[in-house]
Order: structure tokens, then sequence, then C-alpha cells
């Protein structure tokens, strides 16, 4: 199975969950994992099972960070607030750096991850048939 990795900031939070929401069949079919508030929340609202990290501030970047590192994350949807400071900024740019690093697909706006799970629906149907 594959495994998508899921990160919101906090006034992102709300827009995850509803695309979370819109796309809850086909997450289904994945491997989710998560910084921990983020996974929290999603397992409250969905019951998708999704494996929790650290919170982010507190580490949860950098553990999803070394599973990229490792091979063990298909696909990356964080979605980022540009608008506001993180105190744990160097582990964000470490995550993104890292997916860049494996060329692991990122999506750090709900578009372009509207986009990202459609090539994933995609390539899900082409292992199946
Ligand atoms: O801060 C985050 C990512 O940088 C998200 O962490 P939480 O999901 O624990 O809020």
């Amino acid at each position: 199975m594959q495994t998508i990795a899921l990160i919101a900031h906090d006034k992102k939070k709300q827009e995850m969950l509803d695309f979370v929401d819109h796309h809850k069949d086909l997450l289904r079919h994945f491997h989710l994992i998560a910084t921990r508030t983020t996974g929290t929340l999603i397992n409250e609202h969905f019951h998708l099972n999704v494996e929790t990290m650290m919170s982010g501030p507190l580490g949860g970047d950098q553990q999803i960070g070394a599973r990229v590192a490792t091979e063990q994350v298909d696909y990356v949807i964080f979605l980022r607030d540009p608008l506001t400071s993180q105190p744990h900024e160097p582990d964000i740019n470490a995550l993104l750096r890292l997916c860049d690093v494996h060329n692991i697909p990122l999506a750090t706006n709900r578009r372009s991850a509207h986009i990202l799970l459609q090539y994933a629906d995609q390539k899900l149907n082409k292992a199946q048939s």
C-alpha cells in the first residue's frame, strides 16, 4: 500500500478537513501518516486510521522527513500557512528539501493537492487493472 503524508498548519486545518472529506473514498486506499494535531483531527472526523507522528513544532515534520528519506512515503500534502511565521521553520524547510532530494511529489496548497490525488488515483487504478 502506498503512503501519503498529510500535514496542515493551524490556519489550514479546516481546509485540510474539507479536502479530506472530498477525497475520503480515495484516501482509504492509502496508508496515511500525519503530524499529531492534523492526524488526530482527521481521525476524529473520518475514521481513516491515520498514523500520527509528533506535533509539527515538537518534531513531527522531522519524523515525516525521516520517512521520506527512507523512501517510506509516496506523496506529501502539506497545506502550509504562508502568512504566519512558524517557530519550527527550519524543520519545515528540511521536510520540503527532503521531498526534493528524493523526488517525492509534494503539494503545498489545496489545488495542487487535488491534482496530486488525481495522479495518485490514476496510478492506483493502473496498478489494479
Ligand atoms: O506544524 C505543523 C507542520 O509544520 C503541523 O503540526 P500539527 O499537525 O501537530 O499541528
